[in-house]
């Protein structure tokens, strides 16, 4: 059996396609709870595999700029195939830095757990590493297959529930601007515009491939009905909120009466609160269903009654990998001056990130050097990948045993050096 992993041509886009679950109708993500969505339903695959007439437009888009595909032949046949997107992360500063986005990634049934996947990871994080990129990330389809790669969860998101009786608010001042319910012409444009402001100050947000928001449509979308739009306008009429809804019909009584709130973003307390308002008190609904939001929700401290907005379920949300260790580090900023010294002990994938290293950070610059002394801790390239936008705790994963301490505050000194507050949050993956 002889083994190839390289780039793939354009002659060879459609056969790339061909391997990857969604191209099959395939399912391409694990079967979550429903009650991670809205609806009774988790997500339904495509069902149907891509028209030849789909597949060659689709060949196009992999051979575009800042999309670097892998594939492994087998014996000449091509079998398995993986991405990486160029794009940019929003890391504590705020600084926006570039980074490889693992997508499209599949390897047909019959030549699974021979190393496929392995060899194109490996192939993609070199070339990430010569384009300059010091960090990959993804979103993982299943939990338990990238920590060997060296990626970790670095955002959370929740999913919550509110009944509608419950929506009181302690402050129910009217908004100093204005609501208006519209068209998916007017949310195609308010997105962007709101997100690109949002990512500036976000920690975790991802710059968006510029056909994001395209897909915003007025059509019905089966039994979900068609998704309804909501902005908000300031005193002087200009857009600073933006929100997605829809109104799903269900034959489950449980089910019924919700209305699910699929996006929202807010540039001011007013317009949150104003969006947020009217969307908790829509009329014929019973209860409010957001299934992708920040942990740190602030609506919570908005209620008479914090209890009554109940988190269903909290998951990981962005992994991320360090692939170049001091150039990652230096990359982002520090609130606070200090020195950290740690050992990273195994990192077979990325071996120059291996060794004893000397962090010394301040609010104007960071350096990050080797050092050959007993650092205060060591940990492993996952656990460094968790803390670097500040939203892991470094206590837990010393409760862990993935952080060990060899000096006393240690631990406390690196979740000093790391931690940021908003927690940090990506409203999309890619
Ligand atoms: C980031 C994204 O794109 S998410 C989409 C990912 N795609 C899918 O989930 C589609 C269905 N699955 C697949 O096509 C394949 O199983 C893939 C792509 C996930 C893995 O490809 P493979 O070539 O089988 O992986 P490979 O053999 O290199 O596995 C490397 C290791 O991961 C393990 N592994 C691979 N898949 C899984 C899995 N689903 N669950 C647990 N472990 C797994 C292997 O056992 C192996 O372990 P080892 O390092 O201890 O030897």
């Amino acid at each position: 059996m002889k083994i190839e992993i390289r780039p793939v041509e354009r002659s060879e886009a459609v056969e790339y396609l061909k391997v990857l679950p969604y191209a099959n109708g395939l399912p391409n993500w694990e079967p979550a709870p429903a009650s991670w969505h809205g609806g009774p339903e988790a997500w339904p695959p495509p069902r149907t595999p891509a028209t030849e007439q789909q597949l060659e437009a689709w060949a196009d888009e992999v051979m575009a700029d800042g999309f670097h595909p892998q594939a492994a032949f087998v014996d000449g046949k091509l079998v398995g195939g993986s991405a990486m997107l160029s794009l940019a992360i929003t890391v504590p500063g705020p600084r926006a830095v570039p980074f490889g986005g693992v997508t499209a990634t599949g390897v047909i049934a019959t030549h699974r757990r021979r190393g496929l996947l392995r060899g194109m990871m490996q192939a993609m994080f070199d070339e990430a590493l010569e384009r300059g990129e010091p960090l990959a990330a993804l979103s993982a389809s299943e939990g338990g297959i990238y920590g060997r790669f060296g990626f970790s969860p670095a955002t959370m998101r929740a999913r919550w529930e509110l009944d509608r009786n419950d929506a009181r608010f302690i402050n129910c001042e009217p908004s100093v601007g204005s609501l208006e319910l519209v068209g998916a012409a007017v949310a195609r444009q308010a997105w962007p515009l709101i997100h690109q402001q949002i990512r500036q100050r976000q920690i975790g947000e991802l710059a968006p491939d510029p056909d994001r928001w395209d897909g915003l449509s007025d059509e019905a979308a089966g039994t979900d009905g068609p998704m309804r739009y909501l902005v908000h306008r300031d005193a002087d009429g200009n857009l600073d909120g933006v929100a997605n809804f829809r109104l799903p019909w269900s034959p489950l009584p449980e089910h019924t009466g919700a209305l699910v709130v699929e996006g929202l973003l807010a540039l001011t307390q007013d317009a949150y609160r104003a969006m947020w308002m009217l969307l908790t008190d829509f009329d014929l609904t019973r209860k409010i269903v957001a299934p992708n939001r920040p942990i740190d929700e602030p609506l919570r401290w908005m209620l008479r009654n914090p209890r009554a907005m109940r988190i269903t379920r909290q998951s990981d949300n962005l992994w991320l990998r360090i692939l170049d260790l001091p150039a990652a580090l230096t990359a982002r900023a520090y609130d606070t001056t200090a020195e950290l010294t740690f050992a990273i002990e195994d990192d077979s994938m990325c071996p120059h990130n291996v060794g004893a290293w000397r962090l010394a950070v301040s609010p104007k610059e960071a350096t990050c050097t080797r050092m050959d002394v007993r650092p205060d801790l060591t940990m492993d390239i996952q656990s460094l990948s968790s803390l670097y936008l500040g939203g892991m705790s470094a206590a837990v994963l010393a409760g862990a045993g993935r952080i060990r301490p060899h000096r006393l505050g240690a631990v406390k000194d690196t979740a000093r050096v790391f931690r940021v507050d908003p927690e940090p949050f990506n409203t999309f993956g890619f």
